[in-house]
């Protein structure tokens, strides 16, 4: 049955601490008031300081996740993070072919803690066959040069990993992210397939990023699946970010997560008496 709602779907693996993957696509969901769902891929022992361990659940068990949910409520979007294997991909691409769902892909491959959360025998299927069945894809710096196996160093370079992403791999639009420079303002690069759009903000000092990509995406997700085109869902996500990050919340021993209501403090850098920095 479809419902009025808008929903969404995230096939993503896991933070205990709540910062990034799946548990940070369902604050983002939240906050955008869509409904959210989500499939575990993996299960990650993690925290702010990196990656302690992984377990990859059985493919077909994901693949078992996808049928129960889409056989009961039919999402708007699909989101995916983490899928570490090329088996996972190729069920996933399956399953978003059979349903004929819009899909956001988050090609995460290296967390920044510097973990691999993908198989590197995984990129190849990744380009054959997910990128393609793409709505959005949005890669950080490192991960559009694995994608085109080129090296990213100036805004123009990014433009043109964005432009190649839609023309040589077949996706419908590309967003190549710009917390990764080291220097400058951070600034994103949408190519919808025909026009490239610029969307900067300041940079902003703190480590406290951990977790940004999925939630950017995350907002994606929800904004085309209440409607808004791809520059005004990729437009709210910047700004969403940008607020999360700014408020970040300084939890944990190492780089902490971003402030999921950030946005909701509309510049007001204070919560329960705690100034926010
Ligand atoms: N220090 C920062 N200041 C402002 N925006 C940032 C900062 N770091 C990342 N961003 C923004 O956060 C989003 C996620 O970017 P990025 O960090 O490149 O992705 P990922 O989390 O996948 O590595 C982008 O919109 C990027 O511009
Ligand atoms: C399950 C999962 N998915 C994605 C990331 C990347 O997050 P980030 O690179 O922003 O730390 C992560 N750390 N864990």
């Amino acid at each position: 049955m479809k419902h009025s709602i808008p929903s969404v779907l995230t096939i993503a693996g896991t933070d205990p601490t709540g910062g990034a993957g799946i548990q940070a696509d369902l604050k983002a969901f939240q906050e955008r008031e869509v409904y959210g769902m989500s499939v575990v891929t993996s299960v990650i022992a993690q925290n702010t300081l990196g990656v302690q361990g992984v377990e990859h659940l059985p493919t077909q068990f994901i693949e078992q996740q996808m049928e129960s949910v889409l056989t009961d409520i039919s999402p708007d979007v699909i989101k995916t993070g983490m899928v570490a294997s090329a088996g996972m991909m190729e069920v996933i691409a399956e399953t978003i072919k059979r349903y004929s769902i819009r899909y956001v892909i988050d090609p995460v491959m290296i967390a920044k803690s510097g973990d691999h959360l993908m198989n590197a025998d995984a990129k190849q299927t990744m380009i054959d066959q997910l990128i393609p069945l793409a709505t959005v894809v949005t890669p950080n710096i490192p991960e559009a040069e694995v994608l085109l196996s080129e090296s990213i160093h100036s805004l123009a370079d990014a433009e043109d990993a964005a432009r190649r992403i839609v023309h040589e791999l077949g996706a419908n639009a590309a967003v190549v992210k710009g917390g990764h420079h080291v220097e400058g303002d951070a600034i994103d690069v949408l190519y919808d397939g025909s026009a490239i759009h610029r969307f900067p903000t300041a940079r902003i000092a703190t480590k406290h990023t951990h977790g940004t990509g999925c939630t950017y995406s995350a907002v994606i997700t929800a904004e085309l699946a209440k409607g808004y085109s791809i520059y005004d869902s990729v437009h709210t996500a910047k700004k969403f970010i940008t607020d999360a990050i700014r408020y970040s919340l300084q939890i944990g021993k190492g780089n902490g997560p971003t402030n999921h209501w950030g946005h909701r403090l509309q510049g007001i850098p204070e919560v329960n008496g705690r100034v926010l920095k």
